[in-house]
């Protein structure tokens, strides 16, 4: 959209410094290092930095930044679109995708709209001077990347928003020209469609209808099949946006979902398998965010495209069972979380510290030794009544960890019991796992938890107080200290002794299970330390390099129960 134009050298203090337009800086690839934004005033700082609504400044030589702050800049979508009330569609399905693709998203709203899965039951248009008022709020100060464009319900308000783009250029117009709801409602009358393709299609760097709204702007001519598509992306090419990308959803008889995308020189067919679920609600508001985002992080259109139809389809994939409203349409779960929440339905959901109490942790060479799968030694724990698993398979590949993984995790859920993977937090958010074990020269405590998240246990294996108190900072939920015994299962592993454990217990702000050679033999003594905060026993070889892991876990429980400490 805005002019790529080298603006002009400005003299500061003996040094030269350039003046860019955003597009300028994009195609110089120095947006990722500095703040751009679209107001023409140029602003001198005291200290010689400059900066300007509308260009960045930078240092010619030695292309160190003039910017008065470290910042970088974050990548930017301003959505221009209705409101769907059951936030499927429209700017609620815009700031969830924006959200999913890391990307900042402001919104200018044009319409309300009062919606659910079954429709569009009413409709109540912002006043175009108000749309306007918006959008000068936002673009005024908000250094935008891209706007994207949802539903916009009167000539009006097409006419404002290209009036003020005009005003405050952005680097991309992203056009979704959504007319028709997915439940068959109008949401932009045959009147906008001059509006459209005279000012606003020129002005757009990709437009993304589906068949119908192609169809629409195409004076009503016929879509059935991919040629019609390739020969309805270059009409409307001609029509002045620079990329179209006509989707294929609606194709009838296609197994697959097959997109095109046309730029004026090549045509390019993405196709990917029809994912058959009736949450699909938002799917076109989703994918144009997506790739909004996706240019506003500076990313080529065609590679926008494909990463923001990936995306759009693991979403789509992943809410298939997601069940909301009665209406023939529901809405998806951009951020892949509902699934989960939902499954857990069986399980706590938060860590509750008395799960600690017999902590059976596998051990990959002990369950070949004894020729028992880790699903069997895990379903025998559970039996003999342990109260928390974790999957400590050193020796395990990726992907028959992960299989297994996925497999304890149903036996566990089954039965209320929480199940953590040892070191392996990728192979924990894959099988999304209860949580995670991580050690002192693992992945540390802090950044797992900003992979997990708030609601997935992390444990911090710990020997010192030092350690204990850091993985309290870092957001842990308990500690494992150890090894309390000497254990022949973790090579040179300094043992701590049962006053090391007090220790640990007493600097503490976290629940602490005990490990490292313990059995029923010493488990007792172990919990008579008593510490208020030592909640349990976690145990490798005194379960799984035995003959029956149910009859050892059994007695352990038993034991544990009889020193009556920290069953509470
Ligand atoms: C409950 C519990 N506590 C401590 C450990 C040990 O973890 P770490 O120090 O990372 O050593 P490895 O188990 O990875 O060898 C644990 N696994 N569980
Ligand atoms: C993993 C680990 N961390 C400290 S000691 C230990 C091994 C515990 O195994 P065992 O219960 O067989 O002594
Ligand atoms: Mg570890």
């Amino acid at each position: 959209m805005a002019s790529a134009t080298f603006l002009s050298t400005l003299s500061l203090a003996n040094k030269n410094y350039l003046l860019l337009t955003p597009t300028h800086a994009y195609a110089k690839g120095y947006t990722n290092n500095f703040r751009v934004s679209n107001l023409p005033s140029i602003v001198v700082r005291k200290e010689g930095s400059v900066r300007s609504q509308g260009f960045v400044a930078m240092q010619e030589k030695g292309g160190s930044t003039l910017s008065d702050d470290s910042r970088t800049k974050t990548p930017h979508v301003l959505t221009v679109a209705g409101s769907d009330s059951g936030a499927g569609a429209g700017i609620q399905a815009d700031l969830k995708a924006c959200a999913a693709r890391r990307v900042y998203c402001s919104t200018v709203i044009t319409a309300l709209t009062a919606q659910n899965t079954v429709g569009v039951q009413g409709v109540s248009n912002v006043p175009e001077d108000f749309v306007a008022q918006q959008l000068k709020s936002v673009l005024s100060d908000m250094q935008v990347d891209v706007v994207k464009t949802g539903m916009l319900p009167s000539v009006g308000i097409v006419k404002t928003l290209c009036k003020t783009l005009r005003e405050f250029p952005v680097h991309a117009l992203v056009v979704d020209p959504v007319m028709v709801s997915t439940s068959g409602d109008v949401l932009a009358g045959p009147s906008i469609l001059s509006t459209f393709l005279e000012e606003l299609l020129p002005m757009a760097d990709i437009i993304t209808p589906n068949l119908k709204e192609a169809s629409a702007l195409l004076n009503g001519m016929q879509l059935e099949t991919v040629d019609d598509m390739r020969s309805a992306a270059r009409l409307l090419h001609n029509m002045g946006p620079k990329n179209v990308l006509v989707k294929g959803g609606d194709l009838p008889d296609s197994s697959d979902a097959v997109d095109i995308l046309y730029n004026g020189h090549n045509f390019y067919e993405l196709r990917s398998p029809r994912i058959r679920t009736r949450n699909t609600h938002g799917t076109g508001c989703s994918l144009a965010s997506s790739i909004a985002a996706e240019v506003a992080k500076g990313y080529p259109m065609l590679s926008a495209v494909k990463v923001a139809k990936r995306f759009v389809e693991t979403a789509l994939d992943y809410s298939k069972e997601i069940d909301i409203g009665n209406g023939p349409q529901g809405p998806f779960d951009h951020l892949l979380r509902l699934k989960s929440h939902s499954q857990a339905c069986h399980r706590q959901q938060t860590f509750d510290p008395s799960d600690l109490f017999l902590y059976a942790v596998t051990d990959s060479r002990m369950n070949k030794r004894w020729g028992r799968s880790i699903i069997d030694a895990v379903k025998a724990a559970i039996d003999g009544g342990a109260t928390i698993i974790q999957l400590r398979e050193k020796d395990a590949e990726t992907k028959d960890f992960m299989e297994s993984a996925k497999a304890c995790l149903r036996i566990c859920h089954l039965h209320g019991v929480p199940l953590l993977i040892n070191d392996r937090v990728d192979v924990a958010i894959a099988c999304d796992a209860d949580g995670v074990h991580v050690g002192q020269s693992d992945m540390p405590a802090r950044v797992a938890r900003t992979l997990l998240g708030p609601e997935k246990i992390i444990g911090v294996s710990c020997k010192t107080p030092e350690q204990a108190e850091q993985a309290w900072v870092d957001g842990a939920d308990y500690i494992g200290c150890g090894g309390v015994y000497p254990t022949n299962t973790k090579e040179n592993n300094i043992t701590v002794g049962l006053n090391g454990l007090k220790t640990v217990c007493m600097a503490s702000k976290l629940p602490v299970v005990a490990i490292g050679g313990i059995g029923v033999s010493n488990a007792r003594a172990v919990m008579e330390i008593c510490a208020s905060n030592l909640k349990g026993v976690a145990v490798v070889s005194a379960l799984f390099d035995r003959e029956c892991v149910q009859t050892e876990t059994r007695k352990l429980h038993e034991v544990l129960l009889g020193s009556n400490i920290g069953s509470t």
